[in-house]
């Protein structure tokens, strides 16, 4: 995530914002464009669970325009093929996503993050192929979706003492838990509900995880 990973906090860590899983189209273009305008996101993740890839074709086209427009990189969860065809920066593949390394050849030059749970086995494979990132996760409970692997931060701590290749933590974060996160290492935080569930609306919710992660 070399091009979105510039300018960030103070304490380098920076925000990863993924989509709800469903969404109004034309409501949440305006909530990403309040949200990127609040204050500092590397990227943004369309994480669009069971749709049709004519859905996530047409929220590519209304909401990657918003992403860059606020140099913003954007993200396609689950399938590096359609991320490739729509011209998105990059995908984000679990790892029951298909091939890693098929992915890695196909998105030459394009970012893709692999999810490696709470396993260091997962993430050297993952920084072998060549990813841009691991994430590990999920850190907190969470509503969003069931998780059924835990990591603790010193598993971000084992992993930036050791790589150079970015770590990605996710998993009920909040600006409110988020401090042991960044400073074992984490280099983005992602959220979704912190941002797009925040009382005082998704701005609000950007500028408190920034702040957080500022102060952390
Ligand atoms: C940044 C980031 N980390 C982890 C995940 C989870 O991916 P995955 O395990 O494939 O689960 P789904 O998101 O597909 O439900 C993620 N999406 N983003
Ligand atoms: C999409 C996702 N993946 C996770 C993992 O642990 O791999 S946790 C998660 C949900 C993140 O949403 P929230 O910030 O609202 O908890
Ligand atoms: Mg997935």
């Amino acid at each position: 995530m070399n091009a979105a990973s510039q300018g960030g906090s103070s304490a380098g860590c920076r925000l990863y914002l993924i989509t709800p899983p469903r969404l109004d189209l034309v409501r949440f273009r305006d909530d990403l464009a309040a949200a990127l305008d609040a204050g500092d996101v590397a990227c943004l993740q369309l994480r669009l669970k069971d749709a049709a890839p004519d859905d996530v074709k047409r929220a590519t086209e209304a909401l990657m325009p918003v992403c860059h427009a606020h140099d913003v990189a954007f993200i396609l969860n689950d399938d590096a093929k359609l991320a490739h065809a729509l011209g998105c920066d990059g995908a984000h593949l679990g790892q029951t996503d298909g091939d890693h390394a098929g992915a890695r050849k196909l998105l030459e030059g394009k970012i893709l993050g692999i999810t490696c749970h709470a396993s260091r086995h997962l993430a050297m494979e993952a920084g072998e192929l060549g990813a841009d990132y691991v994430a590990f996760g999920a850190f907190f409970p969470t509503d969003t979706k069931e998780v059924l692997h835990h990591a603790t931060p010193d598993i971000l701590e084992w992993w930036s003492e050791m790589m150079e290749i970015p770590c990605v933590a996710i998993g009920g974060i909040t600006a409110q838990n988020c401090a042991p996160l960044v400073r074992s290492g984490a280099d983005f935080l992602a959220v979704v509900g912190a941002v797009w569930n925040h009382p005082d609306g998704p701005a609000a919710g950007v500028k408190a995880m920034n702040a957080a992660i500022a102060a952390a």
